[in-house]
């Protein structure tokens, strides 16, 4: 489980995060909202430990890495994988390289286990026969699918996606979206993802939770959270109707 509680962060002179108490459930996909700048991604750089709070605490299966440094926090860190809004691929190296880089690095596997494991993943989120071709010559989507074979195939209990559809059509957008609940009941990791993407994130998270001033102002499962009274958070999730235009939401996964 993952529980941060009453975490601050001060950056330059803005304090970003006032207070941020959130628990989140294991095997489940959470969802975090909210106003552009707002702190979502810092939020997300608290939870995997690339910031660390001025106040508070960060538990993450019961160690508390909020002051953790050094190999103590890198061993806290193997759980997990985090897909970056640019998919963040090495543009020098192939997309076979690119998955197989964590294996290579942090894992020291070689040869025939490598090619089994990417090749595998490369299938999984369909790159199959791409594993040859460079960042610079694939579509949009076809980056964040090897983006997210290259967070998959370290078999990570954790993959937090910061805007995984940023920049992405509808449809394609709809395809990766797909894909991470796929992955997600398939391989059962927690999800933590960051998106803009309302409404569509309703029909696909089991738990939405919105990060307002500071701090969370709801956190439900989906199906809850559309119900909420706060005027506020209506009027952002609701942006001028549109959401129950669309017929949301949609019950969350059991
Ligand atoms: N390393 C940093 N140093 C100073 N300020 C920062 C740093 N990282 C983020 N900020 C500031 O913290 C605030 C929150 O940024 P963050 O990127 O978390 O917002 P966000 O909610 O993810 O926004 P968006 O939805 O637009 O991606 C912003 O004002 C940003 O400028």
């Amino acid at each position: 489980m993952i529980k941060l509680v009453g975490v601050e962060k001060t950056l330059g002179k803005q304090a970003v995060l006032r207070g941020v108490d959130l628990t989140i459930p294991t095997g489940k996909l959470t969802t975090i909202i909210g106003r552009s700048g707002e702190g979502k991604s810092v939020l997300l750089k608290h939870i995997i430990g690339l910031m660390q709070p001025d106040r508070g605490e960060v538990w993450i299966d019961g160690t508390d890495i909020a002051r953790l440094k050094g190999q103590a926090l890198n061993e806290v860190r193997k759980k997990f994988a985090m897909l970056f809004q640019g998919a963040a691929l090495f543009d020098s190296l192939t997309v076979f390289e690119n998955v197989a880089f964590p294996l290579r690095e942090k894992l020291r596997l070689k040869g025939d286990t490598v090619t089994r494991r990417v090749e595998e993943k490369l299938e999984q989120v369909g790159l199959k026969g791409m594993g040859h071709k460079f960042p610079a010559e694939l579509s949009g989507g076809m980056r964040k699918r090897a983006g997210l074979a290259r967070a998959l195939v370290m078999e990570p209990e954790i993959i937090l996606f910061d805007e995984p559809t940023t920049g992405l059509d509808p449809l394609m957008a709809k395809a990766i979206h797909d894909l991470i609940v796929a992955m997600q009941q398939q391989f059962g990791f927690t999800a933590v993802m960051v998106s803009h993407e309302i409404p569509e994130i309703f029909g696909i998270s089991d738990y939405v939770a919105m990060l307002k001033n500071g701090r969370i102002a709801e956190m439900a499962p989906s199906s809850e959270f559309v119900k909420t009274t706060d005027e506020e958070i209506r009027e952002f999730i609701f942006v001028g109707g549109t959401v129950t235009a669309k017929g949301l939401p949609t019950a969350p996964r059991s």
